[in-house]
Protein backbone atom coordinates (compact mmCIF):
# COMPACT_ATOMS: atom_id res chain seq x y z
CA UNK A 1 0.00 0.00 0.00
CA UNK A 2 1.27 3.25 -0.87
CA UNK A 3 1.20 6.09 1.01
CA UNK A 4 -0.21 9.35 0.16
CA UNK A 5 2.21 12.73 1.13
CA UNK A 6 -1.04 14.15 2.93
CA UNK A 7 -0.77 10.64 5.38
CA UNK A 8 3.13 10.68 5.54
CA UNK A 9 2.58 14.21 6.69
CA UNK A 10 -0.19 13.52 9.00
CA UNK A 11 2.02 10.90 10.46
CA UNK A 12 5.12 13.58 10.96
CA UNK A 13 3.42 15.97 12.96
CA UNK A 14 2.00 13.09 15.44
CA UNK A 15 5.03 11.41 15.31
CA UNK A 16 7.19 14.28 15.92
CA UNK A 17 4.83 15.88 18.47
CA UNK A 18 4.77 12.66 20.12
CA UNK A 19 8.59 12.87 20.75
CA UNK A 20 8.68 16.40 21.45
CA UNK A 21 6.35 15.69 24.55
CA UNK A 22 8.14 12.26 25.00
CA UNK A 23 12.01 14.47 25.14
CA UNK A 24 10.77 17.14 27.33
CA UNK A 25 9.14 14.46 29.55
CA UNK A 26 12.56 12.82 29.38
CA UNK A 27 14.49 16.39 30.42
CA UNK A 28 12.10 16.35 33.69
CA UNK A 29 13.93 13.36 34.90
CA UNK A 30 17.26 13.58 33.25
CA UNK A 31 18.17 17.10 33.35
CA UNK A 32 20.01 17.50 30.46
CA UNK A 33 19.45 20.53 28.62
CA UNK A 34 20.41 19.49 24.91
CA UNK A 35 16.98 17.29 25.78
CA UNK A 36 15.06 20.48 25.69
CA UNK A 37 16.60 21.64 22.32
CA UNK A 38 16.18 18.50 20.82
CA UNK A 39 12.32 18.76 22.71
CA UNK A 40 11.90 21.98 20.86
CA UNK A 41 13.65 21.22 17.52
CA UNK A 42 10.54 18.25 17.30
CA UNK A 43 7.84 21.15 18.09
CA UNK A 44 9.17 22.71 15.51
CA UNK A 45 9.19 20.28 12.85
CA UNK A 46 5.72 19.24 14.38
CA UNK A 47 4.61 22.91 13.76
CA UNK A 48 6.16 23.00 10.23
CA UNK A 49 4.69 20.01 9.05
CA UNK A 50 0.91 21.04 10.34
CA UNK A 51 2.01 24.65 8.06
CA UNK A 52 2.83 22.65 4.62
CA UNK A 53 -0.67 21.26 5.20
CA UNK A 54 -2.12 24.48 4.43
CA UNK A 55 -0.35 24.83 0.74
CA UNK A 56 -3.57 23.20 -0.31
CA UNK A 57 -5.63 26.16 0.45
CA UNK A 58 -3.28 27.93 -1.14
CA UNK A 59 -1.46 29.31 1.26
CA UNK A 60 2.27 28.89 -0.19
CA UNK A 61 4.38 31.66 1.98
CA UNK A 62 3.47 30.26 5.08
CA UNK A 63 2.83 26.76 3.19
CA UNK A 64 6.31 26.33 1.53
CA UNK A 65 8.46 28.31 2.59
CA UNK A 66 8.12 29.52 5.91
CA UNK A 67 7.25 25.61 6.48
CA UNK A 68 10.43 24.26 5.15
CA UNK A 69 12.46 26.69 6.87
CA UNK A 70 11.37 25.29 10.29
CA UNK A 71 12.72 22.02 8.80
CA UNK A 72 15.88 24.14 8.65
CA UNK A 73 15.68 25.98 11.92
CA UNK A 74 14.66 22.30 14.01
CA UNK A 75 18.08 20.50 12.49
CA UNK A 76 19.75 24.15 13.92
CA UNK A 77 17.94 23.00 16.88
CA UNK A 78 19.28 19.63 16.95
CA UNK A 79 22.52 20.83 16.19
CA UNK A 80 22.44 23.44 19.31
CA UNK A 81 21.09 20.07 21.33
CA UNK A 82 24.49 18.25 20.40
CA UNK A 83 27.13 21.17 20.77
CA UNK A 84 25.19 21.43 24.24
CA UNK A 85 25.89 17.49 25.04
CA UNK A 86 29.47 18.21 23.59
CA UNK A 87 30.02 20.69 25.67
CA UNK A 88 31.18 22.52 22.51
CA UNK A 89 30.75 26.31 21.67
CA UNK A 90 28.48 27.39 18.99
CA UNK A 91 30.34 29.73 16.39
CA UNK A 92 28.62 32.99 15.45
CA UNK A 93 28.63 31.81 12.01
CA UNK A 94 25.71 29.24 12.41
CA UNK A 95 23.53 32.39 12.97
CA UNK A 96 24.04 32.51 9.59
CA UNK A 97 21.67 29.74 8.63
CA UNK A 98 18.90 31.22 10.33
CA UNK A 99 19.80 34.42 8.42
CA UNK A 100 19.78 32.34 4.90
CA UNK A 101 16.48 31.07 6.06
CA UNK A 102 14.45 34.25 6.20
CA UNK A 103 15.93 35.32 2.93
CA UNK A 104 14.41 32.47 1.14
CA UNK A 105 10.88 33.77 2.69
CA UNK A 106 11.16 36.54 0.15
CA UNK A 107 11.14 33.70 -2.78
CA UNK A 108 8.87 33.89 -5.74
CA UNK A 109 6.95 30.99 -6.22
CA UNK A 110 6.95 28.75 -9.33
CA UNK A 111 8.55 25.07 -10.25
CA UNK A 112 12.05 26.68 -10.44
CA UNK A 113 11.53 28.32 -7.33
CA UNK A 114 10.31 24.92 -5.95
CA UNK A 115 13.87 23.63 -7.05
CA UNK A 116 15.68 26.52 -5.89
CA UNK A 117 14.29 26.06 -2.51
CA UNK A 118 14.66 22.60 -1.85
CA UNK A 119 18.55 22.50 -2.64
CA UNK A 120 19.26 25.29 -0.78
CA UNK A 121 16.96 23.79 2.28
CA UNK A 122 18.88 20.42 1.56
CA UNK A 123 22.42 21.89 1.30
CA UNK A 124 21.79 23.61 4.75
CA UNK A 125 20.22 20.56 6.43
CA UNK A 126 22.74 18.60 5.29
CA UNK A 127 25.58 20.89 6.40
CA UNK A 128 23.84 20.98 9.82
CA UNK A 129 23.64 17.44 10.31
CA UNK A 130 26.46 16.47 9.19
CA UNK A 131 28.40 19.26 11.55
CA UNK A 132 25.84 18.06 14.70
CA UNK A 133 27.44 14.19 13.68
CA UNK A 134 31.00 15.20 13.54
CA UNK A 135 30.66 17.04 16.94
CA UNK A 136 29.96 13.45 18.33
CA UNK A 137 32.87 11.97 17.03
CA UNK A 138 34.52 9.94 19.26
CA UNK A 139 37.29 12.62 21.48
CA UNK A 140 39.22 11.38 24.15
CA UNK A 141 36.81 10.31 26.65
CA UNK A 142 34.05 7.83 24.66
CA UNK A 143 30.71 9.77 24.86
CA UNK A 144 29.16 6.16 25.08
CA UNK A 145 27.23 3.47 22.32
CA UNK A 146 24.10 5.97 22.03
CA UNK A 147 26.33 9.27 20.86
CA UNK A 148 27.88 6.38 18.48
CA UNK A 149 24.18 5.48 16.95
CA UNK A 150 23.17 9.52 17.55
CA UNK A 151 26.30 11.02 15.16
CA UNK A 152 25.76 8.11 12.54
CA UNK A 153 21.73 8.58 12.27
CA UNK A 154 22.38 12.34 11.94
CA UNK A 155 25.29 11.55 9.11
CA UNK A 156 23.08 9.42 7.50
CA UNK A 157 20.02 11.95 7.31
CA UNK A 158 22.51 14.52 6.46
CA UNK A 159 24.43 12.25 3.65
CA UNK A 160 20.05 11.52 2.45
CA UNK A 161 19.96 15.30 1.90
CA UNK A 162 23.00 15.54 0.07
CA UNK A 163 21.70 12.90 -2.24
CA UNK A 164 18.44 14.53 -2.26
CA UNK A 165 19.87 17.28 -4.06
CA UNK A 166 21.39 15.50 -7.05
CA UNK A 167 18.08 14.09 -8.78
CA UNK A 168 16.40 17.93 -8.29
CA UNK A 169 18.82 19.61 -10.27
CA UNK A 170 18.51 17.17 -13.12
CA UNK A 171 16.05 18.83 -15.53
CA UNK A 172 12.68 17.52 -16.02
CA UNK A 173 12.44 16.42 -12.82
CA UNK A 174 9.01 17.12 -11.23
CA UNK A 175 8.80 19.31 -8.31
CA UNK A 176 5.75 21.07 -7.05
CA UNK A 177 6.29 22.12 -3.67
CA UNK A 178 2.84 23.92 -4.38
CA UNK A 179 0.80 20.83 -5.38
CA UNK A 180 2.37 18.80 -2.79
CA UNK A 181 3.50 16.38 -5.98
CA UNK A 182 6.91 14.55 -7.29
CA UNK A 183 8.77 11.41 -6.45
CA UNK A 184 11.73 13.14 -4.46
CA UNK A 185 8.47 14.54 -1.97
CA UNK A 186 7.12 11.55 -1.50
CA UNK A 187 10.83 9.85 -0.69
CA UNK A 188 11.90 12.65 1.93
CA UNK A 189 8.15 12.34 3.76
CA UNK A 190 9.23 8.77 4.41
CA UNK A 191 12.71 9.13 4.85
CA UNK A 192 11.89 11.41 7.68
CA UNK A 193 9.23 9.60 9.66
CA UNK A 194 12.08 6.74 9.86
CA UNK A 195 14.60 9.55 10.80
CA UNK A 196 12.47 11.26 13.30
CA UNK A 197 11.97 7.40 15.09
CA UNK A 198 15.98 6.85 14.64
CA UNK A 199 16.90 10.73 15.86
CA UNK A 200 14.98 9.85 19.31
CA UNK A 201 15.60 6.75 19.87
CA UNK A 202 19.23 7.48 19.45
CA UNK A 203 18.85 10.73 21.23
CA UNK A 204 17.28 9.36 24.15
CA UNK A 205 20.09 6.54 24.31
CA UNK A 206 22.76 9.23 24.39
CA UNK A 207 21.46 10.58 27.40
CA UNK A 208 20.49 7.27 29.04
CA UNK A 209 23.94 6.18 28.67
CA UNK A 210 25.69 9.25 30.16
CA UNK A 211 23.52 9.40 33.03
CA UNK A 212 23.92 5.48 33.85
CA UNK A 213 27.51 6.25 33.58
CA UNK A 214 27.65 9.67 35.91
CA UNK A 215 25.47 7.00 38.38
CA UNK A 216 27.93 4.29 37.72
CA UNK A 217 30.59 7.17 38.89
CA UNK A 218 28.83 8.23 41.71
CA UNK A 219 28.15 5.13 43.39
CA UNK A 220 31.57 4.31 43.21
CA UNK A 221 32.80 7.71 45.15
CA UNK A 222 32.61 8.49 48.37
CA UNK A 223 30.55 11.73 48.47
CA UNK A 224 33.32 14.14 51.03
CA UNK A 225 36.76 12.97 49.78
CA UNK A 226 35.75 11.85 45.94
CA UNK A 227 37.73 8.85 46.54
CA UNK A 228 36.94 5.37 46.02
CA UNK A 229 34.48 3.48 48.54
CA UNK A 230 34.59 0.10 49.39
CA UNK A 231 32.37 -1.03 47.35
CA UNK A 232 34.43 0.51 44.11
CA UNK A 233 37.79 -0.59 45.81
CA UNK A 234 36.51 -4.16 46.28
CA UNK A 235 35.40 -4.49 42.44
CA UNK A 236 38.76 -3.25 41.20
CA UNK A 237 40.80 -4.22 43.49
CA UNK A 238 41.13 -8.22 42.29
CA UNK A 239 43.09 -7.29 39.16
CA UNK A 240 45.63 -5.68 41.46
CA UNK A 241 45.80 -8.05 44.02
CA UNK A 242 45.92 -11.22 41.71
CA UNK A 243 48.69 -10.02 40.30
CA UNK A 244 51.22 -10.38 43.32
CA UNK A 245 54.07 -12.52 42.90
CA UNK A 246 57.31 -13.24 44.52
CA UNK A 247 58.86 -11.23 41.67
CA UNK A 248 56.38 -8.54 42.15
CA UNK A 249 54.54 -7.88 45.32
CA UNK A 250 51.70 -5.93 46.03
CA UNK A 251 51.28 -4.15 49.31
CA UNK A 252 48.02 -2.84 51.46
CA UNK A 253 48.52 0.33 53.82
CA UNK A 254 45.43 0.98 56.44
CA UNK A 255 45.41 4.45 57.18
CA UNK A 256 43.03 5.31 60.42
CA UNK A 257 43.17 9.25 61.94
CA UNK A 258 44.58 9.46 65.59
CA UNK A 259 42.60 11.34 67.96
CA UNK A 260 40.08 12.66 64.94
CA UNK A 261 37.41 12.79 67.87
CA UNK A 262 39.11 15.85 69.23
CA UNK A 263 38.95 18.00 65.74
CA UNK A 264 35.03 17.65 65.32
CA UNK A 265 34.22 17.55 69.06
CA UNK A 266 36.83 20.88 69.73
CA UNK A 267 36.61 22.45 66.04
CA UNK A 268 32.87 20.98 64.66
CA UNK A 269 32.32 18.49 62.42
CA UNK A 270 32.83 21.12 59.45
CA UNK A 271 36.43 21.43 61.00
CA UNK A 272 36.60 17.13 60.89
CA UNK A 273 35.31 17.36 57.28
CA UNK A 274 37.86 19.34 56.24
CA UNK A 275 40.45 17.64 57.58
CA UNK A 276 39.18 14.31 55.70
CA UNK A 277 39.52 16.06 52.42
CA UNK A 278 42.63 17.31 53.05
CA UNK A 279 44.30 13.70 53.84
CA UNK A 280 42.13 12.55 51.21
CA UNK A 281 44.07 14.54 48.61
CA UNK A 282 47.25 14.80 50.25
CA UNK A 283 47.04 10.47 49.68
CA UNK A 284 45.73 10.90 45.99
CA UNK A 285 48.87 13.16 45.14
CA UNK A 286 51.47 10.73 47.35
CA UNK A 287 49.87 7.73 45.14
CA UNK A 288 52.17 5.84 42.81
CA UNK A 289 51.03 5.01 39.22
CA UNK A 290 49.23 1.95 39.26
CA UNK A 291 48.33 1.92 42.99
CA UNK A 292 44.66 2.22 44.32
CA UNK A 293 43.21 4.25 47.26
CA UNK A 294 39.78 4.72 48.89
CA UNK A 295 37.99 5.75 52.14
CA UNK A 296 37.20 3.05 53.74
CA UNK A 297 34.34 5.07 55.80
CA UNK A 298 34.82 7.58 59.29
CA UNK A 299 39.02 8.14 59.26
CA UNK A 300 39.90 5.30 57.73
CA UNK A 301 41.43 4.90 54.46
CA UNK A 302 43.52 2.15 52.06
CA UNK A 303 46.31 1.89 49.94
CA UNK A 304 46.69 -0.87 47.42
CA UNK A 305 50.29 -0.75 46.06
CA UNK A 306 51.17 -3.34 42.91
CA UNK A 307 54.97 -4.21 42.37
CA UNK A 308 56.10 -2.82 45.52
CA UNK A 309 58.57 -3.04 48.49
CA UNK A 310 59.56 -2.79 52.40
CA UNK A 311 60.93 0.62 51.34
CA UNK A 312 58.16 2.10 48.65
CA UNK A 313 56.40 1.33 51.50
CA UNK A 314 57.85 2.77 54.36
CA UNK A 315 58.53 5.99 52.41
CA UNK A 316 54.95 6.25 51.14
CA UNK A 317 53.65 5.75 54.84
CA UNK A 318 56.36 8.17 56.45
CA UNK A 319 55.57 10.86 54.11
CA UNK A 320 52.11 10.85 54.80
CA UNK A 321 52.34 10.84 58.27
CA UNK A 322 54.89 13.47 58.54
CA UNK A 323 52.88 15.61 56.04
CA UNK A 324 49.72 15.16 58.01
CA UNK A 325 50.75 15.79 61.62
CA UNK A 326 52.23 19.34 60.10
CA UNK A 327 49.17 20.16 58.24
CA UNK A 328 46.70 19.12 61.56
CA UNK A 329 49.33 20.77 64.21
CA UNK A 330 48.82 24.39 62.11
CA UNK A 331 45.19 24.21 61.72
CA UNK A 332 43.90 22.58 64.69
CA UNK A 333 44.88 23.29 68.15
CA UNK A 334 44.08 20.09 70.48
CA UNK A 335 45.21 18.35 73.69
CA UNK A 336 46.55 14.86 71.73
CA UNK A 337 48.36 15.72 68.74
CA UNK A 338 46.39 14.46 65.43
CA UNK A 339 48.38 12.23 63.70
CA UNK A 340 48.06 9.20 61.52
CA UNK A 341 48.58 5.37 62.25
CA UNK A 342 49.34 3.01 59.55
CA UNK A 343 49.13 -0.44 59.56
CA UNK A 344 50.77 -2.19 56.10
CA UNK A 345 51.23 -5.42 55.16
CA UNK A 346 53.70 -6.41 52.08
CA UNK A 347 52.79 -9.88 50.33
CA UNK A 348 53.74 -12.07 47.71
CA UNK A 349 50.48 -14.44 46.89
CA UNK A 350 47.52 -13.42 45.89
CA UNK A 351 45.38 -12.55 49.58
CA UNK A 352 42.03 -14.92 49.58
CA UNK A 353 40.37 -11.79 49.50
CA UNK A 354 40.44 -8.22 49.56
CA UNK A 355 38.30 -8.57 53.41
CA UNK A 356 40.98 -10.65 54.73
CA UNK A 357 43.85 -8.41 53.44
CA UNK A 358 42.70 -5.49 55.01
CA UNK A 359 42.09 -7.33 58.57
CA UNK A 360 46.02 -8.34 58.21
CA UNK A 361 46.30 -4.47 57.91
CA UNK A 362 43.95 -4.14 60.70
CA UNK A 363 46.59 -6.19 62.68
CA UNK A 364 49.28 -3.93 62.14
CA UNK A 365 47.75 -1.08 62.39
CA UNK A 366 46.32 -1.78 66.10
CA UNK A 367 49.85 -2.10 67.04
CA UNK A 368 50.48 1.24 66.08
CA UNK A 369 47.80 2.37 68.20
CA UNK A 370 48.75 -0.06 70.72
CA UNK A 371 52.42 1.13 70.72
CA UNK A 372 51.42 5.33 71.05
CA UNK A 373 50.15 6.14 67.44
CA UNK A 374 51.73 8.40 64.87
CA UNK A 375 53.63 5.63 63.21
CA UNK A 376 53.73 3.05 60.52
CA UNK A 377 53.71 -0.45 61.75
CA UNK A 378 54.40 -3.57 58.45
CA UNK A 379 53.56 -6.50 58.54
CA UNK A 380 55.93 -8.79 55.96
CA UNK A 381 54.49 -12.19 54.92
CA UNK A 382 56.43 -12.63 51.95
CA UNK A 383 58.24 -15.42 51.69
CA UNK A 384 61.83 -13.52 52.34
CA UNK A 385 59.65 -11.65 55.41
CA UNK A 386 62.14 -9.75 57.88
CA UNK A 387 61.72 -8.69 60.99
CA UNK A 388 58.60 -6.55 62.21
CA UNK A 389 59.82 -2.79 61.15
CA UNK A 390 58.74 0.26 63.20
N1 LIG B 1 33.79 15.16 60.53
C1 LIG B 1 33.51 13.88 60.30
N2 LIG B 1 33.65 12.97 61.29
C2 LIG B 1 33.40 11.69 61.03
C3 LIG B 1 32.99 11.24 59.77
N3 LIG B 1 32.81 9.91 59.81
C4 LIG B 1 33.12 9.52 61.07
N4 LIG B 1 33.49 10.59 61.81
C5 LIG B 1 33.92 10.63 63.20
O1 LIG B 1 35.24 10.11 63.23
C6 LIG B 1 35.49 9.66 64.56
C7 LIG B 1 36.25 8.37 64.43
O2 LIG B 1 36.33 7.74 65.63
P1 LIG B 1 37.63 7.06 66.15
O3 LIG B 1 38.52 6.65 65.05
O4 LIG B 1 37.16 6.00 67.11
O5 LIG B 1 38.24 8.24 66.99
P2 LIG B 1 39.73 8.76 67.16
O6 LIG B 1 39.57 9.97 68.01
O7 LIG B 1 40.36 8.97 65.85
O8 LIG B 1 40.41 7.60 67.94
P3 LIG B 1 41.72 6.75 67.59
O9 LIG B 1 41.53 6.27 66.20
O10 LIG B 1 41.69 5.62 68.57
O11 LIG B 1 42.87 7.63 67.77
C8 LIG B 1 34.14 9.58 65.27
O12 LIG B 1 34.05 10.63 66.17
C9 LIG B 1 33.11 9.80 64.12
O13 LIG B 1 31.97 10.51 64.55
C10 LIG B 1 32.81 12.23 58.74
O14 LIG B 1 32.45 11.94 57.61
N5 LIG B 1 33.10 13.52 59.07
Amino acid sequence: MALDPLTLLTMTIALALAVALYLALEWRTVQEPALLFWSAAFALISIGSTLALLRGSGLLLVGIWFANGLLVASHWLFYAGVARFTETRLGRAWGLVLVIWLAMLLLPEGPQWSKIMLVVNSLLIALITIRASFLLRPRGKSLGAGAAQLRFVLLGHGLFYIAKTFPVLVPGTLIDLAAFRGEIIQISLVEGVMALMLIALSMTGTVRYRREKRIERLAARDPLTAMYNRRALEARAPHLLDAASCTRPGALLLIDIDNFKLVNDLHGHGAGDRLLVALGEMIRLALPEGALAARLGGDEFVILLRNTSRAQIVELGEGLRERFRALAAVSFSTPQAVTLSVGATLFDQPPASLAALIEQGDVALYQSKRDGRDSIRLVDRTAHAEPLAG
